[in-house]
């Protein structure tokens, strides 16, 4: 066994931190730095100071930590995906992403790969395989074990390599790197993903593994867009008891993505994973020490992305000290697409700010109480399409289709996108009553598939911390503990939401019939809600699909909001 694991026991820190206001990185022989999901968020987050670094502040942070921190030991710099939908930056330009890739990719990965966000649209797959896959700079490292791109002519090509095999270059040690993405079904006619488990049963894996043995790694590392805790499908879980039959001494160390959370798992004694967060909020860090050992120590720490994190753990001190020439120059560039891209307009004030769970969804200040109380009823249809209007209507989203709260003061361009980047429509069913009214609970009894995981989602109980001189942020619990925030924060309280909200308007109860809208997104879900909730109770002798959706017409989420807060001004 490589480490009797146990709680915060095992982590190389000593506890001994807390007076200072950081927690010290536990460098080992091999280390890593990890982001995902960054979503487009390369600017900062205005509204919140524990997240004010920008992409250029971490170039420079990369290379001054590996200058004046990993010195004779390794580092090796990761990324798992999800770079659209969520911000101006990648999302105010056609195609998405066309100026943000290039800034993203400033950044020396020595292994990255796509998540599902990279697979909704055509242009975004196109892009992506263009600009970042067959970039020069990633040739090898761009890994995608179990997705494929469609070239024009129809023919698949490996989305990347489907694995990578090299050695570290300070200490050599012998690393194959895979990459597997979750079971996502929503992709493009570009792309093609194969389920995890199926996609190891080919050929060309049993021929890998057959060629590197055990004897020839040092250390298995499977990144991926994939969650590391999953409780309901169990991906991870399946694909490592899979991968500790082929490899059963060997170390493992996985890297997860997609739910967006803080989080550190010990999949068994010598085979961890982590899982850094969201929208340029964290920085993941992990190392791994006496690898050779029988006996391999490991930690990880949750970097608040801001400047004194980053300069702190830099050992640098002063911004002069910190800044590189490249990381100002990224940084210049991003400041000259925010202007170009408008980011900055003001179209009015938001009058105070709105949550998604930090206030519970019956509180004015939920931003999913907000948006169906007042902004969803706003909603006009196509004029074109006024023909056989009920007079009772439900207008239902998924809550993930919001992705960040709501800030009391200006409301710019960038904020848009930030609370709903998605260029979904409005379509409807006209229901019996009966039937539509049962929609929202069905939904929400179903695991959460159309909502975002709480960004602090607590696994394992640690004490709430109400220290009033912390500022507020991730308080994470994680299989090694409590002490995996780089900064000690005050914690955030949380409340869960569903997977669905709705409003209802009426305007004659006894109407039998309502106009049924809902984004677009969740139309799958939508009918199979009402052939499951029809076939038990027979409402209706019909089996709902496609054919029965109508375009509803009207704005967008983000343009509706856009026209409330602008009519309170
Ligand atoms: N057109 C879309 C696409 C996605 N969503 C929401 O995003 C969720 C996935 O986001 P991750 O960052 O976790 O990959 C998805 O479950 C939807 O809730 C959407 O609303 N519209
Ligand atoms: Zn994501
Ligand atoms: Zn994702």
């Amino acid at each position: 066994a490589v480490l009797p694991f146990s709680p915060d026991q095992n982590i190389l820190s000593t506890e001994s931190h807390e007076e200072s206001s950081f927690r010290d990185l536990q460098i080992g022989q091999l280390n890593f730095l990890h982001t995902t999901d960054t979503h487009g968020w390369l600017g900062s987050h205005s509204n919140q100071d524990n997240y004010n670094a920008k992409w250029g502040d971490l170039v420079s942070f990369v290379e001054r930590f590996r200058e004046n921190v990993v010195g004779e030991n390794d580092l090796l710099l990761i990324d798992t995906g999800d770079k659209h939908d969520g911000n101006g930056l990648s999302d105010a330009t056609v195609p998405n992403g066309l100026n943000s890739t290039q800034i993203f990719n400033e950044l020396d990965y020595d292994l990255l790969t796509l998540g599902n966000h990279e697979l909704y649209v055509e242009d975004n797959t196109v892009l992506e395989y263009y600009e970042t896959v067959l970039n020069e700079k990633f040739q090898g490292k761009y890994v995608s074990s179990n997705v494929e791109f469609v070239n024009d002519d129809g023919s698949l090509v490996p989305f990347g390599s489907k694995y990578r095999y090299f050695k570290t270059e300070k200490y050599g040690l012998r690393i194959l790197a895979l990459s597997f993405l979750f079971d996502f079904r929503r992709f493009n006619k570009r792309a093609q993903v194969t389920p995890v488990l199926q996609e190891i049963e080919k050929k060309w894996f049993q021929e890998l593994t057959e060629t590197y043995s055990m004897e020839d790694i040092d250390v298995l590392v499977v990144f991926g867009h994939m969650p590391i805790s999953d409780t309901e499908n169990r991906e991870i879980n399946q694909l490592h008891a899979k991968l500790r039959h082929i490899y059963p001494n060997t170390v493992i160390q996985y890297f997860g993505a997609h739910t967006h959370i803080r989080d550190f798992v010990a999949l068994d004694n010598k085979a961890y994973a982590l899982q850094s967060g969201r929208f340029c909020e964290t920085v993941g860090f992990a190392s791994i020490d006496d690898i050779t050992k029988e006996s391999p120590l490991v930690s990880r720490t949750y970097i608040d992305f801001n400047l004194n994190s980053f300069l702190h753990h830099s050992h640098s001190n002063s911004i002069k000290e910190f800044e590189t020439d490249r990381g100002t120059e990224v940084n210049e560039r991003i400041h000259e697409l925010r202007k170009e891209l408008n980011l900055t307009t003001k179209f009015g004030n938001v009058p105070s700010s709105f949550y998604m769970y930090n206030k519970p969804l019956s509180s004015p200040h939920n931003i999913y109480n907000f948006l169906t109380k007042r902004v969803l009823p706003t909603l006009k249809r196509d004029s074109d399409n006024t023909a056989d209007v009920a007079s009772t209507r439900i207008i239902m989203i998924n809550t993930g289709a919001i992705r960040y709260d709501l800030y009391e003061g200006p409301f710019t361009s960038d904020t848009e996108y930030t609370i709903s980047p998605f260029s979904n429509t409005w379509n409807y069913i006209q229901l019996p009553m009966a039937l539509a009214m049962q929609v929202e609970s069905y939904l929400n009894g179903m695991e959460p598939i159309m909502t975002l995981n709480l960004p602090g989602e607590q696994r394992r109980q640690c004490p709430l911390i109400e220290d009033k001189t912390l500022s507020r942020g991730y308080t994470t619990s994680d299989d090694l503990g409590c002490k995996g925030d780089d900064t000690p924060h005050r914690s955030e309280r949380q409340y869960r939401i569903p997977n669905v909200v709705q409003s209802i308007e009426s305007t004659n109860n006894a109407d039998e019939l309502v106009d049924f809208v809902y984004c677009s997104f969740i139309q799958p879900f939508v009918l199979e809600a009402l052939n499951d909730l029809n076939e038990d109770q027979n409402i209706v002798d019909h089996t709902f699909d496609d054919k029965d959706c109508k375009i509803y017409g009207g704005l967008s989420i983000k343009d509706l909001l856009r026209e409330y807060i602008i009519s309170l001004n």
